[in-house]
């Protein structure tokens, strides 16, 4: 149904300005990564952190851990790289060699600030480097560069050192590890490269990591069955942009509706700056865009059930899907029941991530405060608000609610940021 309301949104410099900023910060990654590659030698230098409190406690010990708590000993780091003081469980802090940040890098404390276990010192020339594919209970499956795939534990003290115990290692963490044995498929975790781009929802009130590294996020939708939701789109893009990872918008079901009267809905969503994409899993339309937007990095799905999530994957590359579900059904049997994801690597290049059963991954840390800076069209108004800390939503001459009045600011996109801001569920999550 055309929406009468519908004017063009936003401004050019919004657009740019959005558009920009994120290229900007992407590249400014890759910057940083190529730098600290190029000098070889990291310089170093001692923090003190905070150690959990039950860092004592063994819960599990089967043989493969044993054997390497024993190799921990013997290849402990150099009793002058680290200092434990005694203050009691409450203040326990220590003493790690660290790499010094690049300037500019967040300081330990400040909102960005690498965890330490990212940035701690080791040799590291006796390892290799991998991907984190799976993660099973304590071990992590690898994907080393040479293809092959490594069981990997995760020496303690990164266990130790991360703020937070339960994400540790996630999917899509690049690692270095240190090969444990001579048939070459088992090893140990030595380093997590910081992260970036990731997927997350709440877990119990915490944080929960459920992909990393992740380079953009399909948010799918349908035209029919269940039929297109803005209000969730919007959610989440929100979730994707917190997270760091860059949206794409995928309409499908496109064979179950004419579209011309939801082209508004494409050009609203293009002309913010999202690149959104029509498709078809049960015609094919759209679905070799779809491959070359997933030949490069790593790509997660999201969307409510039934969209086509995992028949887009199929068409994507046949049988792929099924894999998924062969997964998450193994895990049900009890034996993994940690396993939350799965970095899957496609024939026609990139890498896929799966989450059975939890695909809708949920706003994570947004104060209702931040919540208008991801609504891109909405900034060149903010300034013009009578009162600096404007909430947009009941102050009097507020400049977003005049935008939206005369149609500049798309009336749904304004019921978004409502619910949004005031934590409201949308109907389909
Ligand atoms: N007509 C039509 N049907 C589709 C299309 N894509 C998926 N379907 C159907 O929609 C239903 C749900 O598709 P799935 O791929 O299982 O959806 P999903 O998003 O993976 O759902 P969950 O696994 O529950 O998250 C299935 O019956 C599919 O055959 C499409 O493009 N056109
Ligand atoms: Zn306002």
């Amino acid at each position: 149904m055309p929406d009468e309301s519908l004017r063009p949104v936003g401004t050019a410099t919004a657009l740019i300005d959005s558009g920009a900023s994120l290229a900007l910060a992407l590249s400014r990654e890759g910057e940083m990564e190529r730098s600290r590659k190029a000098s070889g030698v990291a310089k170093k230098k001692k923090v003190r952190v905070a150690f959990k409190k039950n860092r004592q406690k063994r819960t599990r010990a089967n043989d493969l851990t044993r054997r390497y708590r024993q190799d921990d000993l013997a290849r402990a780091e150099p009793a002058s790289a680290e200092r434990v003081r005694a203050k009691g469980d409450l203040s326990r802090h220590r003493t790690i060699v660290t790499d010094v940040a690049e300037a500019g890098t967040p300081k330990p404390g400040e909102p960005g600030a690498p965890e330490p276990s990212a940035n701690r010192s080791v040799d590291l020339s006796a390892c290799l480097t991998g991907r984190v594919i799976r993660v099973h209970g304590l071990l992590s499956m690898v994907e080393g560069d040479d293809g092959r795939t490594w069981a990997c534990h995760v020496r303690r003290i990164l266990k130790t050192l991360a703020i937070d115990g339960r994400n540790v290692i996630a999917v899509g963490d690049r690692v270095w590890f240190r090969p444990g044995n001579a048939a070459g498929d088992e090893g140990m975790i030595e380093k997590v490269e910081a992260r970036r781009g990731t997927i997350t929802r709440g877990y119990r009130r915490r944080e929960h990591v459920i992909a990393c590294n992740v380079d953009q996020v399909l948010i799918v939708s349908a035209f029919a069955e269940p039929g297109l939701k803005l209000p969730l789109i919007d959610r989440y893009l929100i979730s994707a942009e917190t997270g760091g990872v860059r949206p794409i918008i995928i309409l499908n079901k496109a064979d179950l509706v004419d579209t011309a009267p939801f082209q508004w809905v494409i050009g609203l969503y293009t002309q913010l700056g999202y690149e959104t994409l029509v498709t078809s899993a049960a015609t094919g339309q759209g679905i070799p865009r779809l491959k070359e937007l997933l030949g490069e990095g790593t790509t997660a799905f999201s969307g409510q059930s039934g969209v086509g999530k995992s028949s887009l994957l199929n068409a994507i590359q046949p049988g792929l899907a099924l894999r998924v579900r062969e997964v998450s059904d193994w895990t049900t049997k009890g034996k993994h029941t940690t396993t939350t994801a799965e970095l899957i690597r496609l024939e026609s290049g990139g890498h896929v991530v799966d989450t059975p059963g939890l695909r809708q991954f949920e706003l994570w840390g947004v104060d209702p405060g931040e919540v208008e800076a991801h609504f891109v069209e909405f900034r060149p108004y903010i300034p013009l608000c009578k009162y600096p800390s404007c909430s947009h939503t009941h102050e009097d001459q507020c400049a977003v609610k005049d935008a939206v009045h005369w149609g500049q600011i798309h009336f749904g996109r304004y019921e978004s940021y409502l619910k949004v801001y005031a934590q409201q569920p949308i109907e389909g999550e």
